[in-house]
């Protein structure tokens, strides 16, 4: 397989681009020959890898974390179609937050990752499509891999991603989870499943799982599937700062599915709106593109998973 490696030099504290020369090399000789391009900002990892993928290369690899991941993702799609469904994606995880890993029981270390890309197995992988309106107002596609969420989720995310990660991503969502717990008020949102009646719900936060973590390690979808053909979402509805710092356990062990506020379904579309005029932000894979009202499709078996 032809591959090619998309490299944030900016993840994992910028560690990544520094420790280049060596990362580099050890794939060479796990590999042989590889293409590769560095990404400079936003939804370049998107661009490198659509256009790595309109050259013939068949297996491209995110380096870096779930941002990278998401963006290469996206890279697999042109005009709302797969531009090779036969192509594989691969993963060296190199992130602060590493939640996609975490669902596979993948370690960071590099060799591990380049037995994965070496060895021929793949699995086919389900795509979550989501259709929003992104921070200028405008309508917008994006694809993500592991786990779409809104409410104080997407607060939390805006806080982790604007303050430093060098303290360790599980140090940052914690303190990030923190700041957004005391910001957040609980938001009304009508929500619809599989083009079904729409329900008015207050939420804390709604996170709809292809993946089974978010937030540096919190267990929200602990049966997701990334191959099912389904959406996982979880619905937590009246938590606030006292439940997190009396009994976050639960959130990282995955017991919260227990709790009188934990709600939990499958499906294949959702569509959210605000219930009431306020914003009610997005969490995309750690990113905060936009807000509601949107869509969310899953894309069954879109891609293969280097596994
Ligand atoms: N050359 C670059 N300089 C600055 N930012 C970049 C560069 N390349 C990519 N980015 C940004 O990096 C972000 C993605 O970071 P990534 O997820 O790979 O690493 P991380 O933040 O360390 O990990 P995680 O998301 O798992 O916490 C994206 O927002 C992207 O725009």
């Amino acid at each position: 397989m032809k591959t090619f490696l998309v490299v944030n030099p900016r993840s994992a504290n910028g560690q990544t681009g520094k420790r280049w020369a060596e990362i580099g090399a050890q794939v060479g000789k796990a590999l042989g020959d590889f293409g590769h391009g560095f990404t400079q900002g936003g939804m370049d990892a998107a661009r490198i890898a659509r256009q790595a993928l309109e050259e013939g290369y068949e297996c491209i690899v995110a380096v870096g974390g779930d941002g990278t991941l998401n963006e290469v993702t996206n890279g697999f799609f042109r005009d709302g179609k797969p531009i090779n469904p036969k192509a594989a994606l691969g993963l060296i995880p190199r992130g602060t937050g590493g939640d996609f890993r975490r669902t596979f029981g993948w370690e960071l270390d590099l060799d591990s990752s380049l037995a994965r890309l070496r060895s021929e197995k793949t699995e086919p992988f389900d795509v979550g499509r989501l259709d929003f309106i992104n921070n200028d107002g405008q309508p917008e596609t994006r694809y993500f891999a592991n786990i779409a969420s809104f409410g104080v989720s997407a607060v939390v995310a805006r806080e982790v991603n604007s303050g430093s990660k060098a303290l360790g991503g599980n140090f940052s969502f914690v303190w990030g989870t923190l700041k957004g717990l005391v910001k957040y008020t609980e938001r009304k949102v009508r929500l619809s499943f599989d083009g079904g009646p729409a329900e008015t719900v207050d939420i804390t936060a709604v996170a709809v799982a292809n993946g089974r973590y978010f937030g540096s390690g919190m267990f929200v979808a602990p049966e997701a599937v990334t191959h099912d053909g389904l959406f996982d979402v979880t619905i937590w509805s009246g938590y606030g700062l006292s439940d997190f710092l009396l009994k976050s356990k639960g959130v990282y062990n995955g017991s919260h599915v227990t709790w009188k506020g934990t709600r939990r379904l499958r499906c294949r579309t959702l569509h959210a709106e605000p219930a009431e005029g306020e914003d009610v932000f997005l969490d995309v894979d750690g990113e905060t593109p936009g807000r509601l009202p949107c869509t969310m499709t899953i894309v069954p078996g879109a891609i293969r998973l280097k596994v």
